[in-house]
């Protein structure tokens, strides 16, 4: 596992949008398939998009070809609801960049039948090749997409009950009123996210410290469901400082120093792969590799 340290959100953010960008144009170098990347929703991921907007804007980055697959939404609320996860990623990110809108999943709340729902958006990305990125974030309790904790490593796209942490948690959204949030909602499962062929979890805040520390110090655990990216061959983590504070000053360390010796390894064998190529993707920013020699 990697684990890169930042500064602030922001750093967090700058540094995940440019490797997101990298991972979409080292693939769109080497192939035609469209590029499927797992979207996030929540207040950690929005400097991300951001960076990412800004990378289009600037003519460095298309998304034509990328195809979005969401973790999650609550049930019930319509899509046109300004808290809906709909809502939210246009507003963040979609409407911003030149997605094709036919390319862009998200789960219906509303739908007649959730469960067939689930079961249509599990097949919907394997026709779509499986997903490249899975981009997520987490809760303050460890919970990945609604994977709350107790919820089965091995799950699927499913209904959730949501715990009563995320609840409070989320009525920020819903003028400070738990009541006003959603009960349940449709969720990756643990498994969905771990079928992805890379996973980058976002972790930023104080508030995320202990959830930090469980994922990367403890076992796989259930009841931290973000920690099922131990499970993951190529997993990376990108935290700021503050959410990085419990870690042992050893682990810290540790991380350091493979990123250290990795931008080593990447300059002295040219592993940082020109930017480029590519249907769509015309760009400069910094493309890494993958999967290192040191991860
Ligand atoms: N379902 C979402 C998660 O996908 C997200 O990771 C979490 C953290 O949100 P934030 O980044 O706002 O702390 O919130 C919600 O529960």
């Amino acid at each position: 596992m990697r684990c890169i340290i930042r500064d602030t959100p922001d750093a967090v953010g700058r540094y995940s949008g440019d490797y997101v960008a990298a991972r979409i144009q080292a693939h769109f170098a080497s192939s035609d398939r469209r590029f499927v990347l797992g979207c996030p929703t929540g207040s950690t991921p929005l400097a991300t998009y951001r960076r990412l907007v800004q990378l289009y804007d600037e003519g460095r980055l298309s998304f034509r070809n990328v195809v979005t697959f969401n973790m999650d939404e609550y049930v019930g609320l319509p899509r046109d609801h300004p808290q809906s996860y709909h809502s939210f990623m246009w507003r963040h990110f979609f409407s911003h960049i030149d997605i094709q809108p036919c390319n862009v999943h998200i789960l219906d709340g509303t739908a007649p039948d959730l469960v067939a729902e689930c079961e249509a958006y599990e097949r919907a990305i394997a026709e779509a090749g499986g997903i490249d990125l899975f981009l997520a974030g987490a809760g303050s309790d460890g919970h990945v997409a609604f994977n709350e904790p107790g919820s089965s490593l091995a799950s699927r796209t499913r209904i959730k009950t949501l715990a009563r942490d995320t609840i409070a948690a989320n009525s920020r959204f819903f003028d400070d009123d738990p009541a006003q949030v959603p009960r349940m909602a449709l969720t990756v499962g643990v498994q969905t996210v771990l079928d992805a062929r890379e996973v980058v979890v976002l972790v930023v805040g104080q508030h995320k410290a202990e959830a930090l520390r469980r994922c990367i110090e403890d076992g796989v655990s259930h009841m931290n469901t973000v920690s099922c990216v131990q499970l993951h061959p190529n997993p990376m983590v990108v935290s700021d400082e503050d959410a990085a504070s419990e870690l042992r000053v050893r682990t810290y360390r540790y991380f350091k120093d493979i990123e250290r010796a990795q931008n080593e390894v990447e300059e002295m064998y040219g592993l940082q792969a020109r930017a480029g190529a590519g249907k769509g993707a015309s760009a400069a920013v910094l493309p890494r590799s993958g999967s290192g020699p040191l991860i």
